[in-house]
């Protein structure tokens, strides 16, 4: 055990843990935006934080993420110290099994977050300023509309993903209570699977959405024994199920996402990296060219996100495409979190 965490678990015996947050949520889906309180992770890159965080302070996540400082569906974002050059600032992403890779929800919100609060490590510029987040995944250059004014006024905010693409299409597999099922994985800085509600029994309109978790759910289980996954730069794990309206059809004017991702998680947004994954599939069967902008909505809460492939990229030797996903991320308050040293259940716990 290193010194600086020998102190700082010294530090927690003695006094009560105490984080405080700016709260934010993108097409309703979370974003919890640690500002103090929480240990601050060593480590070269910055999946070597991810790493010493998960050995060291996962209690910190489960403090934040779940009851009764969070919910089961609770998302949250933590500031380190970038290793990228480009980078203005860089995060982690916390959610209730562990760590992403990934999050276009979160980036939507913290394009506004870093620009209001002056983190940006260049000059403001209108109607758009450029603010670089380096997230596990890579570099994620967004965009926020900025309006000057008695005070600067953000907006939406766009973002570039990192390189995103197929990797298998059609692929059956066996799904648990749903017999054989057909589904297409992609990578948009997290891996998916994706597979039509219809073939899944469901309906988004009459479907609950703990029918379609359920569903989702055994879909990722099965798709982790069928696929198999690799990225050069990124951990390679099945993050989750789209369940989408269309698969292998030319999308309507608006195709629908539910992502289920994590330990059954519920976004309750259309998903920033499984819009970039999705974008990469239908990129790849024809049916968007570059520049051709598409609606993507969430199943969950209706909320809206634009999303085009923008230019073709590689990763390693699989042909892949730059996305952009456009939408809005909002305040909704702060927060200050507390523990008093006895409370067992503070620390955090969930009910299923
Ligand atoms: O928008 C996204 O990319 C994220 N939303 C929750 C699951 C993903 O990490």
């Amino acid at each position: 055990m290193t010194t600086s965490t020998k102190e700082h678990m010294k530090n927690q015996e003695q006094h009560e843990m105490v984080i405080t947050t700016t709260e934010m949520h993108t097409g309703g889906e979370p974003v919890r935006i640690i500002e103090s309180g929480y240990p601050v992770p060593q480590g070269k890159t910055i999946l070597d934080k991810i790493e010493y965080l998960r050995k060291n302070f996962d209690h910190y996540r489960k403090f934040v993420i779940l009851e009764p400082h969070g919910h089961f569906d609770m998302y949250a974002v933590l500031f380190v110290p970038p290793d990228d050059p480009e980078a203005d600032v860089a995060t982690i992403f916390l959610h209730n099994e562990g760590y992403s890779t990934m999050c276009g929800h979160a980036c939507i919100s913290l394009g506004r977050y870093i620009v209001d609060k002056g983190l940006v490590q260049r000059p403001i510029t209108y109607p758009e300023t450029q603010v670089n987040i380096q997230v596990p995944c890579g570099l994620v250059k967004t965009f926020v509309s900025v309006q000057s004014g008695d005070y600067l006024k953000t907006g939406p905010v766009r973002f570039e993903s990192v390189p995103s693409f197929a990797v298998a299409t059609d692929v059956d597999i066996h799904v648990e209570g749903h017999g054989s099922v057909t589904v297409d994985v992609a990578y948009g800085g997290a891996f998916y699977a994706f597979v039509t509600v219809s073939d899944l029994g469901l309906d988004f309109g009459t479907s609950s959405i703990f029918e379609i978790n359920r569903a989702a759910t055994a879909v990722t289980a099965a798709a982790k024994k069928a696929v198999r996954l690799s990225h050069p730069d990124t951990p390679a794990f099945l993050y989750g199920t789209v369940v989408v309206d269309s698969r292998d059809r030319p999308p309507s004017t608006v195709s629908t996402n539910v992502c289920i991702f994590a330990d059954s998680e519920t976004d309750r947004s259309p998903c920033g990296s499984g819009t970039s994954a999705r974008i990469a599939l239908m990129y790849h069967r024809g049916h968007l060219s570059l520049g051709q902008s598409h609606t993507f909505r969430s199943g969950v809460t209706g909320s809206e996100f634009q999303g085009r492939p923008l230019k073709e990229a590689r990763v390693d030797d699989k042909q892949a495409v730059i996305t952009e996903i456009q939408g809005q991320g909002y305040y909704t308050g702060r927060s200050v979190l507390s523990l008093e040293q006895n409370d067992k259940l503070g620390r955090g716990f969930l009910v299923r």
